[in-house]
């Protein structure tokens, strides 16, 4: 990003708001610009830390929902140099996390200048210093490390119509918990960790949560036979290639959670470690999900993707819900439209049969051109 112009011109006030660095500047007090702190504390190297809101681990603290805990075991989340206490269970709660960050920046003596928004940040190549300017302040250094996070910004697709809705439209980010949703209908917009987990936390406040599900997603069981699924895979992949330790997750996740496919979520191609290391996309870690979307407490929106093709693949795409059908929209020309055509005529045979049943039964109902 370059930097047009400085917070204030003249050169008095220039000379002011100048701060030369003596060590690197670190963009971020979330986790990963406190750990670089720490770690360069180790070596005796001082830094300062520019951080734009008025905490530590910001996200932690201010952009997540109540119910939030680790979902991966307490080792898996340490950061360097310091552990997480003992007395910690394996999952720790969010709350936990944030009192964790708080002493490891206390115990490496880290003091982040908050309320200081980077704006841009230039390299000066005759001097080989990098110029960082906040709202405040201009500050130099030979070392720039960006550690704003891969979740820094949130995003609220624009959804044609939305202007017209009445109710609230919430980012997750903004979620704190199913309180006051109570026995309201809540569609929820994306299928990832946060979509899943707010969720099932609006199940647990018996608010009535639907799902979109517009592209396939792994989810694994959290843990395997009291194991954690990542620990597993980990220890796996020192031994054995990607591709078998993915199915070996895959075998696990079908065993304990069925096919997901039948309820709306299905499967990228790809495995899903292989998928993570190639595109960054985690794979929902089930905690108690995929049973209260097995029994229709969380609904999936998810008979037809956005090109208008039905979600579930051949040869079961041609039945959706409540008495939705499509026929030949399958890839595979009239021998497709064959398969549909029949599969539906059956489908239909059979409630017709039933129909007819409760009419002979009931005989205040009046069938048009009946035969
Ligand atoms: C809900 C949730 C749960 C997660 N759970 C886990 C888990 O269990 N295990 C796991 O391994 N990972 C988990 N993650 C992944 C997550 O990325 C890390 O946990 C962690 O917070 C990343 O740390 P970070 O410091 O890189 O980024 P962040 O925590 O996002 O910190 C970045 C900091 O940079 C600041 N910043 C951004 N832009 C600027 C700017 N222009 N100027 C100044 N400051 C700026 C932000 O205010 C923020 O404080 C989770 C993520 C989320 C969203
Ligand atoms: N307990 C924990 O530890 C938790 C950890 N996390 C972590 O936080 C990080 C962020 O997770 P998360 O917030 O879930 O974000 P993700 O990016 O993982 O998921 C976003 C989801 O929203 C979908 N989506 C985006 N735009 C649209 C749209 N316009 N219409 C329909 N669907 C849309 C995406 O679909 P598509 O795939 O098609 O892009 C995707 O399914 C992850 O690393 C996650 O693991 C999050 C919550 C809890
Ligand atoms: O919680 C996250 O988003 C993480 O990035 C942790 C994580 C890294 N690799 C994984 C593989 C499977 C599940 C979670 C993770």
């Amino acid at each position: 990003m370059s930097c047009s112009s400085s917070p204030s011109s003249s050169p008095s006030s220039l000379q002011r708001n100048c701060v030369w660095a003596q060590g690197p500047i670190i963009v971020g007090a979330g986790p990963s610009g406190i750990a670089v702190a720490a770690c360069l504390s180790e070596h005796s190297i001082p830094s300062i830390i520019l951080e734009r809101s008025d905490c530590i681990a910001s996200l932690w603290q201010n952009k997540t929902y109540d119910r939030l805990k680790l979902h991966l075991p307490k080792n898996f989340c340490e950061l360097p140099l310091m552990g997480f206490p003992e007395t910690f269970p394996k999952y720790p709660t969010k709350y936990q996390f944030i009192s964790y960050m708080e002493s490891y920046a206390s115990h490496f003596n880290v003091q982040p200048r908050f309320n200081q928004i980077v704006k841009c940040a230039e390299f000066d190549p005759a001097s080989q210093i990098w110029v960082v300017r906040t709202q405040d302040f201009v500050y130099f250094s030979p070392w720039l490390i960006v550690a704003t996070g891969e979740n820094a910004e949130p995003m609220i697709p624009r959804i044609l119509g939305m202007e017209k809705f009445h109710g609230d439209v919430v980012h997750t980010s903004a979620y704190k918990s199913g309180d006051g949703y109570k026995n309201k209908k809540v569609l929820v917009v994306g299928c990832g960790n946060s979509g899943m987990e707010v969720s099932l936390d609006l199940c647990r406040h018996n608010a009535k949560p639907y799902m979109v599900a517009r592209n396939t997603v792994h989810v694994l069981p959290r843990e395997i036979l009291g194991i954690s699924s990542f620990g597993i895979a980990m220890a796996l992949y020192k031994w054995f290639p990607l591709k078998i330790v993915d199915k070996f997750l895959l075998l696990m996740a079908n065993m304990m959670l069925g096919n997901t496919s039948h309820y709306g979520i299905r499967r990228p191609k790809t495995g899903p470690i292989e998928l993570k290391l190639a595109t960054g996309k985690t794979p929902v870690l089930d905690v108690g999900q995929v049973a209260q979307i097995k029994s229709g407490n969380i609904k999936s929106c998810d008979f037809f993707t956005q090109d208008g093709m039905p979600k579930t693949p051949f040869p079961n795409g041609w039945k959706g819900k409540h008495g939705l059908y499509t026929v030949g929209f399958t890839r595979r020309g009239l021998s497709g439209t064959s398969s549909d055509a029949v599969n539906i005529a059956n489908d239909i045979a059979d409630q017709w049969k039933t129909l007819k049943k409760d009419i002979n039964n009931n005989s205040h109902i009046i069938l048009l051109n009946n035969s």
